[in-house]
């Protein structure tokens, strides 16, 4: 599939989002307008880095309100067509995309259209241009590609086309299957951009809120999947405007984007497959002419491994682990880190302090058929690897890094759940005062992992975690917190055995000089233990002294009015500071412990099929952690 990407999907100067397209791997790259208008590269001087570049000039676009005019304005308008063709033979570019009138149309004749558009491609032609007419999904009198192609057929025209933008199309939830009718020959370009369902005006949903494929909720691989079947085989090209990626990192965004394709194109091989298109021959080679390349296959991770978090302190991390009913296994033989377990929940201390940039959960391990296979898969998809120190005798895990730095490793399962790795920590230990060695004889294991992702990262973490490690993302949900609205999203394999929980968390702002929350380190970040028994659970931490956070007595008031408890379980809810909630499937009893550096802890017991993870509950979480957070920094 030949990779393209709209100059304004990224932030920087011409010249900056020419080269990071080159290093992402682009084939090709869509001239923006406004960005050859801006930049101070002549025409010349993109043509030439762009050869330097070994990048091609697919499309120059947009060319706005040319059809459904006046003969005066027309006129007009082929005028201004004649300056951007010859611009265009100065850049050594052969296709511009015109997008349906939405601003000077006036007259709403199909006849005159497809006179205007044909009068466009006979100049078009003299020039050596093809034009690529696209649907906008707001077009005044031409909203729909169907309606766009049946007038680019009317004119009949050699240099006169189709652009299917999937935007338009999705948006308006236009029927795609009759992509295939097109012929191939008439599709000129096309552009790919996936979205979250939002319920808004398709105009500012457009502009804003675009994404890469993988990080929204439109069916893409579907859309290529008729793409390809229709015969096309030219540049697949990224047209996302969104408000984040046009400002963060340029480079890093163009490999976010180069991502999306890669795990588009399996994804459509995949959509072809399920769908009757059984490839030709061994090589994979379909009846199309469209190349769909494909990734090593990996199925969802099993369950989690383990999970490490980075603390300067230790300490008290290990009392918080300890009265939680957590088993001491040991220090690594090598490393300066810790083991505790409960059942198969596991956890690595690390006695390192994160830096400001660095999450506090610092790595997590998942456990995959086959390491060596999903690392292949990951590193395809252009996951960073994580450089890891190992002795001789001891397990190498395959490791990336996910878009927030987190180290994800790759971790051989096993039909018990135990881990090799873990005989590398020895048992010796001396115990802090008050503090016996617990055994635990509770079966635990990770239920969830809740990580904060920087702003600027969500969408690439939505986008990571689905394409290198096959979690399904959920569609997100606000959570109101004292700070601002939590944007939190789930992401979890089919059978729940991975469950991970992305946090976009807001960054106070403070005046200056007044101390509070906005000095925090970096954001919490929280582990759920499942156990079988939440009440006992409760009870026996409670017993050795653990910190639970305090829930106030308002919120059990609530709680009685929705759901109208027996009024001895309301209160032993009260007594342990547990959270309730309940639905169609089952119930859910949670606690969450206080927090250390910018960590805590969280135990669950879900009932019957309850599937997710108390949200009633969390703005009483956001409001209290706040109080002890503010509370901690005054103390000071
Ligand atoms: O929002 C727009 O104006 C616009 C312009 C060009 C496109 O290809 C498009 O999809 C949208
Ligand atoms: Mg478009």
């Amino acid at each position: 599939m030949r990779t393209g990407i709209a100059t304004v999907c990224l932030s920087g100067t011409l010249k900056e989002k020419m080269q990071a397209c080159a290093i992402a791997g682009f084939d090709g790259i869509e001239i923006f307008e406004q960005d050859l208008v801006t930049s101070s590269l002549s025409p010349e001087d993109v043509r030439k880095m762009a050869a330097d570049l070994g990048l091609g000039l697919d499309l120059y676009q947009p060319f706005r309100d040319f059809d459904s005019v006046p003969e005066n304005i027309l006129r007009e308008n082929l005028r201004r067509a004649d300056t951007k063709f010859k611009l265009m033979s100065r850049l050594g570019m052969d296709t511009i995309l015109v997008c349906t009138n939405v601003g000077t149309a006036t007259i709403d004749d199909d006849e005159l259209r497809a006179e205007q558009l044909g009068r466009l491609a006979e100049l078009a032609e003299n020039h050596g241009v093809k034009v690529a007419y696209e649907a906008l999904a707001w077009g005044k009198y031409v909203s729909d590609y169907e309606h766009a192609h049946r007038l680019v057929d009317a004119v009949d025209h050699p240099n006169l086309g189709t652009c299917l933008d999937s935007f338009h199309i999705l948006s308006r939830d236009w029927d795609t299957a009759p992509i295939e009718a097109i012929k191939p020959e008439k599709i000129f370009f096309v552009q790919v951009a996936d979205a979250p369902k939002l319920a808004m005006d398709v105009l500012s949903w457009s502009r804003h809120y675009r994404v890469f494929p993988g990080e929204g909720q439109f069916e893409l691989a579907k859309f290529m999947g008729h793409v390809a079947r229709a015969g096309y085989s030219g540049p697949v090209s990224l047209e996302i405007f969104n408000d984040v990626f046009r400002q963060s990192d340029v480079e890093r965004t163009a490999v976010d984007a180069m991502r999306s394709l890669i795990w588009l194109e399996e994804q459509s091989a995949k959509w072809l497959d399920a769908n009757g298109d059984v490839p030709d021959n061994a090589a994979n080679r379909r009846r199309y002419p469209m190349e769909l390349a494909t990734l090593p296959k990996v199925a969802e991770p099993a369950g989690f491994n383990f999970a490490e978090v980075k603390t300067d302190e230790p300490a008290q991390l290990e009392t918080l682990l300890g009265r939680l009913g957590f088993e001491f296994d040991g220090r690594h033989r090598t490393k300066d880190v810790q083991l505790w377990s409960m059942g198969q929940a596991r956890v690595i201390i690390n006695e390192q302090a994160p830096s400001h940039s660095e999450p506090a959960i610092a790595a997590l391990g998942f456990d995959v058929d086959s390491p060596v296979i999903a690392s292949a898969r990951a590193q395809q998809l252009k996951a960073p690897v994580v450089p890891r120190k190992v002795q001789a005798d001891e397990e190498v895990f395959q490791g990336i890094a996910a878009p927030d730095s987190t180290e994800i490793f790759l971790c051989q399962g096993s039909p018990d759940g135990t881990a090799a790795w873990t005989s590398e920590f020895g048992q010796s230990r001396e115990f802090g005062e008050g503090l016996e060695h617990p055994s635990s004889e509770t079966q635990a294991v990770i239920d969830h992992v809740n990580l904060a992702q920087p702003w600027q990262h969500f969408d690439e973490a939505v986008l990571f975690y689905t394409s290198a490690l096959a979690l399904e993302p959920q569609p997100f949900a606000e959570v109101p917190s004292p700070s601002g609205l939590v944007r939190s999203q789930v992401m979890q394999t089919a059978d729940r055995a991975v469950r991970l929980v992305l946090n976009l968390a807001p960054v106070i702002q403070q005046e200056p000089g007044r101390q509070g929350v906005g000095q925090r380190k970096s954001y919490q970040e929280h582990i759920a233990f499942a156990v079988d028994d939440l009440v006992a659970t409760a009870r026996a931490a409670k017993g050795r002294g653990l910190e639970f956070l305090q829930i106030p007595a308002n919120y059990y008031e609530d709680l009685d009015a929705r759901f109208a408890l027996d009024p001895v379980f309301l209160s032993t809810l009260k007594e342990l500071n547990l959270l309730y909630d309940r639905d169609a499937n089952g119930e859910f009893l949670h606690f969450y412990t206080a927090t250390v550096g910018s960590v805590f802890f969280e135990m669950v017991e879900r009932r019957g099929n309850y599937d997710g993870y108390g949200a009633p509950n969390a703005p009483v979480r956001h409001a209290v952690q706040y109080d002890s957070l503010h509370a901690q920094n005054l103390h000071r």
